[in-house]
């Protein structure tokens, strides 16, 4: 790696390199000079360099795609890809090490005591998340990155405020789950890191550290760099992500195919082309998950102006047995097993309370129910949100894997979705209620609220809530809005309704925390965001860009040639702040 000179002000580091001028604008804490090393910027820097166009190109074609649809044209099988889907010759690379056997996935954020308690909770892999269940903070990105070195040294303890002590034993034999990175999706930018005096791709950063600083170490300890890749909309993108691979294993010296990824299918327009984007990962992919919250908010904001026939009910409506969901998770499981990857099942969101036994065995069956249904699919494995449920899904997957470590041989030849299978919106059985319309409201402002304070993941009403759940509700309410959908109450929704339902969920939200100035000005900005969020002319792409670049962004202080403004463009949601419309807005 070429050389690299450093500056260092109290909190700001300048890095001159071949090319790549980085700036750290975030406050550099103890410790973060560890992950934020001159060789580990300018080896992101010089990544986000080669592929920020790509990147904003391929964000913009999300828009245009989406306008597309918007206007009356439907998704469906490319005929350009034909080949792909038709050749049976071609397979993905085979499992390595520490992936062969997924049964049980436990997924969460990469704060210290989440990591050790998912690292000691006997599942085969851990999810660890910088995505979903995790709130972008400029300390979460640093602090998650160092987690994951000490994880991967071996050295990850951690010190409570009531002094409980955490560190990593693994289950009952010692052994822990294989690490899979999630790193930010294409859309999130890392306003705190710039290269070439602009903000660098989340994605790229999230990734890019983490190869950096643990890809051997992994490999030494048996396993390696792998990943889950979020919220991808097309096989170009998957295209983008191994193109970032190659270059990342070359720049390291590693050998090609050592990192692995398995892609969340959770958008709709990805639907229409899994075996496309396992094709362009062929070399690197480890398999493909169903991922089922994002599914449905993107079902939403793709089909959500085609009116009624693509109308949801209530959230607790849209179930795994809706049709459109039933012919997703269907087609996943036989193209996966069709080319040797393996299948991952998604999250049931119900958590056990540890104060409520009675509330605790329901969750737990709820889960036991999705698992049963996922294993006898033919997933190979399946997540969990929380500990207590490890063994319930490991007992399902147990049954019907026996001592074989998953299904991959299991060929689903009788399997024939159809593009109008996957947009068969409009049959998913319920109705639109105002309890549905209220819970809505309220886990999308309960949610915010977490999120500005830095939680991604939270317990609401006995459900696991995180970013994709919480998009959901959302552009629910939107959808509505936009429909003046009739209630069962026999009211019809609007501006006036909702308005109205939101001030008495701030209002209600408010009362507990009274004189707590920190979380009232949070709900506040929460319910703003949300407000505008729901009452927009136009269903905005995510809530959490809008959220990042107002309120997550904290400078240690800003360039010395610009000010605060021009260093963090409120307005500019992707970092692609040149295109002409922000395809992330
Ligand atoms: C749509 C998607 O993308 S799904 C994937 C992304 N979402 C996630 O990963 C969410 C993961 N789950 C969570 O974050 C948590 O379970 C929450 C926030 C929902 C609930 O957490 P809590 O309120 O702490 O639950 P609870 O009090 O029952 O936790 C009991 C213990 O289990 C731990 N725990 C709970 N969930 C997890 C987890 N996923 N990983 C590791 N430890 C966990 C808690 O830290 C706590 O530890 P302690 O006893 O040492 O204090
Ligand atoms: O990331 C998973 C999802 O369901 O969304
Ligand atoms: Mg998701």
């Amino acid at each position: 790696m070429t050389p690299v000179s450093t500056q260092r002000a109290s909190t700001r580091v300048t890095l001159t390199s071949s090319g790549a001028e980085v700036q750290v604008l975030g406050p550099v804490r103890e410790g973060y000079e560890r992950v934020l090393t001159p060789e580990a910027l300018a080896f992101v820097g010089r990544l986000d360099q080669a592929f920020a166009e790509r990147r904003c190109e391929l964000l913009e074609a999300r828009a245009a795609r989406r306008a597309e649809v918007a206007s009356g044209a439907d998704l469906g099988f490319r005929s350009d890809t034909r080949w792909i889907r038709t050749d049976p010759s071609w397979k993905v690379a085979p499992p390595a090490p520490g992936l062969e056997d997924r049964r049980v996935e436990i997924t969460g954020p990469t704060d210290r005591k989440m990591a050790i308690n998912a690292l000691n909770s006997g599942a085969k892999v851990w999810l660890a998340d910088q995505e979903d269940a995790t709130s972008p903070t400029w300390d979460n990105v640093v602090g998650g990155q160092l987690t994951l070195l000490d994880a991967s040294l071996g050295t990850l303890e951690w010190t409570s405020p009531d002094g409980r002590h955490y560190r990593v034993t693994g289950d009952a034999d010692g052994a822990t789950p294989t690490v899979v990175v999630r790193p930010r999706g294409w859309h999130l930018p890392e306003k705190h890191l710039r290269v070439d005096g602009r903000p660098m791709s989340g994605s790229i950063v999230d990734f890019g550290l983490y190869l950096f600083h643990c890809a051997r170490l992994q490999l030494d300890a048996g396993r390696g760099p792998y990943f889950y890749l979020p919220k991808l909309e097309s096989h170009l993108e998957a295209r983008l992500w191994n193109d970032v691979f190659v270059r990342a294993q070359q720049m390291l010296g590693l050998p090609r195919g050592t990192i692995r990824a398995t892609v969340l299918v959770e958008t709709l327009p990805a639907a229409f082309e899994m075996e496309e984007i396992l094709y362009e990962l062929r070399e690197h992919a480890a398999g493909l998950n169903a991922g089922r919250w994002d599914y449905i908010f993107s079902a939403i904001k793709t089909y959500g102006t085609r009116g009624h026939d693509y109308l949801l009910p209530d959230r607790a409506d849209v179930t795994m047995t809706a049709p459109f969901m039933r012919a997703y998770t269907e087609l996943l499981v036989a193209t996966c097993h069709r080319r040797g990857a393996h299948a991952v099942g998604g999250m049931a969101a119900a958590i056990p309370d540890r104060g409520d036994p009675e509330r605790t065995a329901a969750a737990v069956a709820k889960v036991r129910a999705d698992k049963e249904r996922e294993a006898r699919d033919g997933f190979d494995g399946s997540w969990v949100a929380h500990p207590g449920l490890v063994g319930t899904c490991r007992e399902v997957f147990d049954a019907v894997l026996g001592s074989r470590p998953n299904q991959v041989h299991r060929h689903r030849p009788e399997v024939a979705v159809t593009a109008a299978d996957l947009l068969d919106l409009g049959a998913t059985p319920g109705e639109v209620s105002a309890e549905g319309l209220r819970t809505n409201v309220s886990v999308a402002l309960h949610y915010l609220e977490a999120w500005l304070g830095g939680r991604g993941a939270v317990a609401l009403h006995g459900l696991m809530e995180d970013a994709a759940t919480a998009e959901i509700s959302r552009s629910q309410v939107w959808q509505w809005l936009r429909e003046e959908v009739r209630l069962t109450d026999g009211r019809a929704v609007s501006r006036d309704l909702v308005e109205q339902v939101l001030a008495e969920e701030l209002a209600a939200a408010r009362e507990p925390v009274a004189g707590d100035d920190a979380r009232t000005a949070r709900f506040v900005d929460a319910a703003e965001l949300l407000r505008e969020a729901l009452l927009a002319e136009r269903l905005p792409s995510f809530l959490t860009t809008t959220a990042y670049a107002r309120h997550l962004v904290t400078l240690a202080e800003p360039p010395s040639s610009v000010g605060r403004d021009e260093a963090v463009d409120v307005r500019d949601l992707s970092g692609c702040a040149a295109a002409r419309v922000d395809p992330a807005a």
